[in-house]
């Protein structure tokens, strides 16, 4: 039976996203009210320039005081879109403290401090849901926190930043300039409000962080995900992978050790070849794979970025606190964890794409082969191109087998040392074999 009085939510952010959850609420507010069984009434928005035309919101639910409106008394459901730490974090611990539980579509704060948060939200006996901080429209966090609770997760690997997959993608096929590429990616509403975040990895790092902790039952902060961005990604090593039938895309691995005693997190741009079904991932969507002892492989695949794919999860967010609070209950909440250490980079063990500049004469191979036998590297392919130029440099390109990444930046360091390699033009991974 449907309850008429209605669940009252504030919106605290009015951006990209927050202005299509307030859409999507006013014109599908039938069908919300019917999913939840009470109507939901937006009870104030708040932003930060309240002079700003908000088209299809009421001006008089506009406040730049969020403070004041989460501190109401009568909100039943907070959402937060304002993204950051601060005032997010405070914001959101208000909320519980005043009876609301909270939606919220911010991974740089969950993936730095989401443990206080949800002891804060389990304090008060409140709902914390974040479908949407984590790949945008798809369905990850709550498969991965409910519907895999049973089984046991080994490895989550995937593209989970929607804009450095455009730039690279549109890099790839149009060969688009990076600037003009980054420029598009955030006129579609794709980049954070620092672009930082995305292109050095910070934004995929927080990803990572936050599924780690889900999957693996532990908790793994944004600081401990060994992090590259794509700002030094080139059209040349964009050539060089499409030489080895492969593509670059910044990736996200999260990997439980084989003694299930530690956990590795990682993000970089790797080379995969064309045949991985991550290859095939175009402009700003995502997909992640998911490996699980019973279940096997599972490909989740979606929109990752942009307003509306990220407010359909938020939405969806909506709806599960909504009927928590009609039927008096809180949803999952943090399951039971244990800490598991979170290895250094060095441990990890994955193939190399090295680049170097050489000087073009005889033994050059050799000593460059030595030194990777030095440092227990094994070869597997070596492609030497003479550039005839007139500093008498050639081009090598060495990929390696499967090596420790301590054993690869050990040979890059004794690599820089020798007088025939003038330079290390670039490294990367490569992964999906
Ligand atoms: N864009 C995307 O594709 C996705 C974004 N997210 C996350 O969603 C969140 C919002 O992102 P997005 O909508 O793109 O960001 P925007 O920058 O577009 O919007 C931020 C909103 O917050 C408001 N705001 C900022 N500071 C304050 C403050 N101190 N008090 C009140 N309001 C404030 C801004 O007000 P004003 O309008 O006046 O400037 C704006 O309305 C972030 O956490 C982001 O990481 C998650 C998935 C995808
Ligand atoms: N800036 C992010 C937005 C979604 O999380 C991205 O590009 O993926």
């Amino acid at each position: 039976m449907m309850r008429t009085r209605p669940l009252k939510v504030a919106l605290l952010g009015c951006g990209v996203v927050g202005s299509e959850v307030a859409r999507i609420m006013t014109t599908h507010a039938d069908d919300l009210a019917a999913r939840i069984g009470a109507p939901v009434e937006l009870a104030g928005v708040a932003v930060r320039r309240p002079s700003k035309v908000r088209e299809g919101i009421d001006p008089a639910l506009i406040t730049t005081d969020a403070t004041a409106l989460v501190k109401r008394g009568d909100i039943d459901v907070v959402i937060e879109v304002i993204g950051g730490i601060e005032p997010a974090r405070t914001l959101i611990t208000t909320a519980f403290e005043h009876g609301a539980g909270v939606v919220s579509a911010n991974k740089a704060l969950l993936a730095e401090d989401g443990s206080a948060l949800h002891a804060a939200a389990e304090k008060h006996g409140r709902d914390l849901y974040y479908e949407a901080a984590v790949a945008g429209a798809i369905p990850l966090v709550r498969p991965l926190r409910e519907s895999l609770a049973g089984d046991k997760v080994n490895r989550v690997l995937g593209i989970v930043n929607g804009t450095t997959n455009f730039i690279l993608d549109k890099m790839d096929t149009s060969g688009a300039g990076y600037s003009e590429a980054l420029d598009e990616a955030t006129a579609l509403g794709y980049a954070e409000a620092d672009p930082t975040a995305d292109v050095e990895g910070f934004d995929a790092a927080a990803k990572a962080a936050i599924l780690a902790g889900i999957a693996f039952h532990t908790r793994v902060r944004i600081g401990e995900v060994y992090r590259e961005g794509i700002t030094e990604v080139t059209a040349a090593d964009i050539a060089s992978a499409r030489r080895m039938g492969c593509t670059v895309k910044l990736l996200a691995i999260c990997e439980r050790a084989a003694d299930g005693r530690s956990v590795t997190a990682r993000v970089h741009p790797a080379m995969i070849p064309l045949s991985h079904p991550l290859a095939s991932v175009r402009e700003a969507y995502n997909a992640v794979f998911v490996e699980a002892e019973a279940a096997g492989q599972l490909m989740f695949y979606g929109p990752g970025a942009g307003g509306s794919p990220t407010a359909s999860a938020v939405l969806g967010d909506l709806v599960a606190v909504c009927r928590n609070k009609i039927g008096e209950a809180t949803g999952p909440g943090e399951s039971a964890y244990t800490r598991l250490p979170v290895s250094p980079m060095g441990d990890v063990v994955t193939r190399y794409h090295i680049s170097l500049d050489v000087a073009d004469k005889p033994g050059v191979l050799a000593q460059v082969a030595t030194v990777f036998a030095e440092q227990g590297v094994s070869i597997d392919t070596v492609r030497q191109q003479s550039r005839q130029d007139p500093d008498g440099e050639a081009s090598l390109v060495v990929v390696t087998h499967r090596a420790l990444d301590a054993a690869l930046s050990g040979t890059v360091e004794a690599l820089r040392k020798l007088d025939t390699v003038r330079g290390v033009a670039s490294i990367m991974r490569v992964e999906g074999e």
